[in-house]
């Protein structure tokens, strides 16, 4: 009931803010991933979130860095120094789930102790009755039903829900263990700002029907002796999109399902409050080959 009066209320208010389109920077080709000390200007086919410029004759130290900054921001140039992240204005993130909702939980954990400098604005999911759900109405989190349930036609349709977000100045979407296809619409609105998380080393075990239990019941059975989560940026397929971030954990020879599992979900938590760190930082750079990279928080010179 609750989240139908508050659908009602975004609905009925909802005012679509046009995005600002970043002015286009030119951003940088990373022959070699260590440094950009190798590189060449190319210009962009798509914005990128963070750009850096080829060194100039000085010294690594004076590389500028130009900060794409989102949307609503100018364009600014700093040299040499690394701009203090909690100055800027945070990031608004929107967390999908469709369950328990940990990697969503671990995500707000990571902002209530500064670990990650956003704000979740809103959730959205497909199960309103899901722990997720639940823990983000304790939390005063605002929840909204997507996609429509047969039960209840009036809920919200994709470009409703395009609004919605807007109206909630999202940033980037993350997906948390949500079970439904996110259609193109929303795609198409938000450009390399919809991460979700994987429980396999995509590109295996993954695509339609590959969720939960059976993706770790496959991997089991294939004899695979690594497994572990992926974050991607998602395009209009299942686990199709580009890859952000693994890490690897054993399959060991006795392992059941919930035992692998509980060993890729404790690594889940770790790498997606990193990688909401790094997205909310605006660490993410994007090679000329399309393939997005962290930049280390320490060591601006090291990308993974
Ligand atoms: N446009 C995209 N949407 C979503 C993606 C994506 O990469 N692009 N990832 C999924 C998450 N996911 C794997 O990480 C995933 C989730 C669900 C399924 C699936 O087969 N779902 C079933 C329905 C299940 C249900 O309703 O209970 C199905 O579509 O038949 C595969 C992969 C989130 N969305
Ligand atoms: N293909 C999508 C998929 O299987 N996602 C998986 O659902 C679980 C959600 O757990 P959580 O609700 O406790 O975060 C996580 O293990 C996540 O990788």
């Amino acid at each position: 009931m609750e989240a139908q009066i508050f659908l009602f209320q975004v609905y009925s208010n909802s005012i679509i803010t046009p995005i600002q389109k970043p002015k286009k920077p030119y951003f940088i080709s990373l022959l070699s991933s260590s440094s950009p000390s190798s590189s060449q200007i190319v210009k962009p086919n798509r914005v990128s979130f963070k750009t850096l410029y080829p060194i100039s004759s000085q010294s690594e130290s004076s590389i500028n860095r130009l900060r794409c900054r989102n949307r609503s921001r100018e364009v600014k140039a700093v040299s040499g120094d690394i701009e203090d992240p909690r100055t800027r204005v945070r990031k608004n993130l929107a967390v999908f789930v469709s369950g328990g909702g940990s990697n969503f939980r671990s995500i707000h954990e990571a902002i209530l102790r500064g670990s990650v400098h956003g704000e979740i604005a809103v959730l959205v999911t497909n199960k309103p009755g899901c722990g997720g759900a639940e823990y983000a109405r304790d939390n005063n989190i605002p929840v909204i039903l997507f996609p429509k349930m047969k039960e209840k036609p009036d809920s919200l349709s994709a470009n409703d829900l395009v609004t919605a977000l807007r109206r909630y100045k999202v940033d980037f979407i993350l997906l948390a263990g949500y079970l439904k296809l996110v259609p193109i619409e929303l795609v198409q609105a938000y450009p390399r700002s919809i991460l979700n998380i994987h429980p396999s080393l995509l590109p295996a075990f993954g695509g339609k029907g590959f969720y939960g239990m059976k993706v770790h019941q496959t991997v089991i059975a294939s004899g695979a002796r690594y497994s572990g989560p992926t974050i991607h940026f998602i395009d209009e397929h299942y686990d199709t999109g580009r890859i952000l971030a693994q890490r690897v954990v054993p399959v060991l020879a006795n392992d059941t399902a919930d035992e692998l599992a509980a060993r890729v979900l404790q690594k889940e938590h770790q790498l997606y409050v990193e990688v909401a760190a790094a997205l909310c930082e605006e660490r993410i750079v994007w090679r000329e080959d399309g393939v997005p990279l962290i930049r280390n928080k320490e060591n601006p010179n090291d990308y993974s």
